[in-house]
């Protein structure tokens, strides 16, 4: 991460408050009156955005080294950019009830986030010697790493908080209860959602907790959840990452180079919803926790029925290519469909219409101290136009009897409308907020 030129600064030494002595009770002073004027004094946005001179290039001029994914853009990035390596996912709560905080807090992430995929450090005060650094620091030195920050809104949000409720699309609200959900509190909803992705993990906490750090006095963090996939490092031929029950994972997923698939699987468009939503896209999180002992006890044959594809290749089951497609009408000799009906991949692929994008990560949070087992699994990460139509249709038919539920457990659940993609200039919900 590069020291950002423009972090000196912008007054003259004897103008700035930044630059006078003081004492440790003007410094609790100024670190306690909210996350906005932490660090600064005054209003944290106008602070951060001082903290880029004009004349420099703007985050996304940085875009041409290749571990930088550009900020700016007509949809966020995180959602068709290939997975990186690692996830911290944050859900928010807001403490505040004035939309104008709200708003604040968007523009100051809308700086945060541009510093923080570009590899810059947040803010003008990381040298004075008196005064907490704007930038925690752990970043520094290190390369952005495909950094990406994706930021939605929950149905939360358009409660009568805000006066927002008539914006809220029609039918965007919380999942309806599956059979067999066993859904805890603490890993469910949040009015915002950041979804932070790198190819190292320090990066993507880092994001995550400068920008905790940034909402201070308008919103706390609700849930964290860190995930991770094989890296680069380990896989350099970059095959389909493999999830904990030891299948490739994300085989089916549709083309994100195909702009017309993604158009009509991904992006909500104009007379899909709300106009604010066009360019933006629902995301569906599920944390799901995996009976590993139990699956590591099942016979070779019971797993593979149970996804309905071979483990070692991928392939479904009697093809021999990973990207064979599925022919749920094969017989075998005995007259019995050779993919389990049953299976995870017939169930989810259905008659194959209703299709979402799919870009999950393992996670495993140490282990259960009552029964000796890990707490291991899968953060399932969707993204679709249409919750309903989409990713409900589907959960359904998985819920009912999908084989694989004898080996796993949906703890958590949140669904969040990312915004379209933020101009330069612009910030992150403009187009709901501006
Ligand atoms: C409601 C959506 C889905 C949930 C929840 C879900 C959970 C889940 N999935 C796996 C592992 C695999 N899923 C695979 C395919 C697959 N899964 C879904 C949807 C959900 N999965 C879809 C739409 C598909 C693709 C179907 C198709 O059209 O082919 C596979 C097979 C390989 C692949 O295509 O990725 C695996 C493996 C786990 C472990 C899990 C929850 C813990
Ligand atoms: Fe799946």
């Amino acid at each position: 991460m590069k020291k950002d030129k423009s972090a000196k600064p912008v007054a003259k030494p004897s103008e700035g408050l930044m630059d006078q002595k003081l004492s440790r009770r003007d410094m609790l002073r100024l670190t306690g009156v909210g996350g906005l004027g932490l660090l600064l004094g005054g209003t944290g946005a106008g602070s951060i955005i001082a903290a880029r001179k004009a004349s420099e290039p703007a985050p996304a001029a940085l875009a041409a080294n290749a571990d930088t994914i550009p900020f700016y853009g007509s949809h966020q990035s995180g959602i068709l950019t290939p997975a990186q390596n690692f996830i911290v996912f944050a859900a928010f709560d807001l403490t505040t009830t004035k939309l104008a905080e709200v708003k604040q807090l968007l523009e100051a992430w809308t700086t945060a986030a541009a510093a923080l995929t570009s590899g810059s450090l947040i803010g003008n005060v990381n040298d004075n010697p008196n005064l907490p650094p704007s930038d925690t620091g752990e970043a520094d030195g290190l390369s952005p790493s495909k950094c990406t920050l994706t930021f939605g809104v929950g149905p939360a949000f358009f409660d009568g908080r805000f006066g927002l409720a008539s914006k809220r699309p029609s039918t965007f609200a919380d999942l309806p209860a599956f059979a067999g959900d066993a859904l805890e509190p603490q890993w469910c909803g949040g009015d915002l959602c950041v979804q932070a992705c790198a190819d190292d993990l320090q990066v993507a906490f880092h994001a995550i907790r400068n920008l905790a750090r940034i909402a201070r006095g308008t919103a706390v963090l609700r849930w964290t959840q860190e995930g991770f996939q094989r890296t680069g490092g380990a896989d350099p031929k970059g095959g389909t990452p493999r999830n904990l029950l030891g299948f490739k994972d994300g085989t089916g997923n549709p083309d994100v180079t195909d702009a017309a698939a993604m158009q009509e699987i991904v992006w909500s468009g104009s007379g899909d919803g709300p106009a604010w939503m066009n360019g933006g896209t629902y995301m569906a999180v599920r944390r799901v926790q995996l009976r590993v002992e139990v699956w590591d006890r099942s016979p070779l044959s019971d797993q593979e029925n149970t996804f309905g594809r071979y483990r070692q290749s991928g392939a479904p089951i009697g093809a021999k290519d990973e990207f064979a497609d599925l022919n749920l009408e094969a017989k075998d000799a005995a007259g019995r469909p050779v993919v389990p009906p049953n299976s995870h991949s017939a169930l989810s692929h259905g008659d194959g219409s209703v299709k979402i994008l799919r870009r999950s990560y393992s996670y495993s949070s140490g282990m259960n101290l009552k029964t000796g087992q890990l707490d291991a699994g899968l953060l399932f990460i969707s993204f679709q136009k249409d919750l309903v139509k989409q990713f409900v249709s589907i959960q359904q038919r998985l819920a009912k009897s999908d084989m694989l539920n004898e080996y796993i457990l949906h703890t958590g659940s949140a669904v969040f409308a990312c915004f379209p993609g933020v101009r330069e200039g612009g910030y992150i919900g403009e187009t709901l907020l501006g």
